[in-house]
């Protein structure tokens, strides 16, 4: 007998990809188990799958940096229990982050895909199964809409659960209308923009002196970020090419009210509204009207 759950949960999170660097990352969830029937008559009760396996998730992928950590890209060094640091000479430059140990996925892969992640998932949470479930299939999709998206990896440090870590992210639709029309082009000129694009709050820009980074190899061609949040002290160096600094929290009211006021810019006579999305299925909207 088999079982499915599709749109299970969703994880939000960054991973190190040695081209592109860091890439936020928004997987849609479903899994299938394949097993006998217990006494209640079911493979296994929907509400526990679900609580299972999302608070596994939750536990070990979500709203982290995922590091494959048998690619010779990735440099991971444990500076104390508690803290860890990763270098990497990506493809599009050094990229540098200590965080607490609770902020990474530390993976026993080569490289981090769909197919390995989801692979690897099904490994560590079959064993969470009851023993009449004898097998599982993860699938990890992402959502089918045809609109422009962007990869975004940032920090929130006022957020007092997992989304003050300092590398997690999100692949998010972008949708803008100007006087009410629908604008492709302005969302595919902002998808561009922001394309594997890592947002750091002005309030958070250090210079690398202040980072544990300050002799590294590339660092001159990086921006640092740091701030101390109720999990620990968080820095990052990223490549400047990668990175645009925003004057705001990088929360997503914040981020679609930022890309309003900079419409309104290019467009004073305009009205303008956007609708800037966190992940899949949520986000926030902002509008500017003008008489
Ligand atoms: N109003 C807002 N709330 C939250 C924001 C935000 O920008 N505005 N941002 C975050 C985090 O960045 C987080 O990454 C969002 O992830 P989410 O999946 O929604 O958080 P949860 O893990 O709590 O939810 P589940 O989907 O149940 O896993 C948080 N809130």
């Amino acid at each position: 007998m088999r079982l499915f759950v599709d749109g299970l949960t969703v994880i939000d999170s960054t991973y190190l990809c040695p081209s592109r660097g860091l890439l936020g990352e928004s997987w849609i969830v479903d899994v299938e188990l394949q097993g006998e029937l217990n006494d209640e008559g079911m493979v296994f009760d929907f509400s526990h799958v679900k609580k299972t396996i999302k608070a596994s998730l939750d536990l070990h992928i979500d709203h982290k940096l995922i590091v494959p950590m048998l690619s010779p890209a990735a440099n991971v060094e444990q500076q104390s229990e508690e803290v860890v640091t990763l270098s990497c000479e990506s493809g599009t430059g050094a990229i540098y982050v200590q965080s607490p140990l609770s902020a990474y996925a530390l993976l026993p892969l080569a490289s981090i895909d769909d197919d390995s992640l989801a692979r690897y998932l099904e490994e560590m949470l079959l064993k969470l199964l009851p023993e009449n479930v004898k097998g599982l299939t993860v699938n990890l999709r992402h959502e089918t809409e045809e609109k422009p998206f962007y990869h975004y990896t940032h920090g929130l440090k006022l957020h007092d659960g997992n989304c003050q870590r300092i590398a997690h992210g999100h692949r998010s639709r972008i949708g803008i209308w100007v006087d009410g029309v629908p604008k492709p082009e302005l969302e595919a000129a902002w998808a561009k923009r922001w394309h594997d694009i890592y947002l750091g709050s002005e309030d958070d820009l250090v210079s690398s002196s202040d980072t544990p980074f300050a002799s590294n190899k590339g660092i001159e061609d990086s921006l640092c970020f740091a701030y101390s949040a109720s999990q620990g002290d968080f820095f990052i160096a990223v490549p400047k090419a990668q990175t645009e600094i925003v004057d705001c929290e990088s929360t997503v009211e914040c981020l679609s009210d930022y890309i309003c006021r900079q419409l309104s810019e290019e467009f004073p006579e305009k009205s303008i509204k956007v609708r800037a999305y966190e992940g899949v299925e949520k986000g926030a909207i902002t509008e500017r009207t003008v008489d």
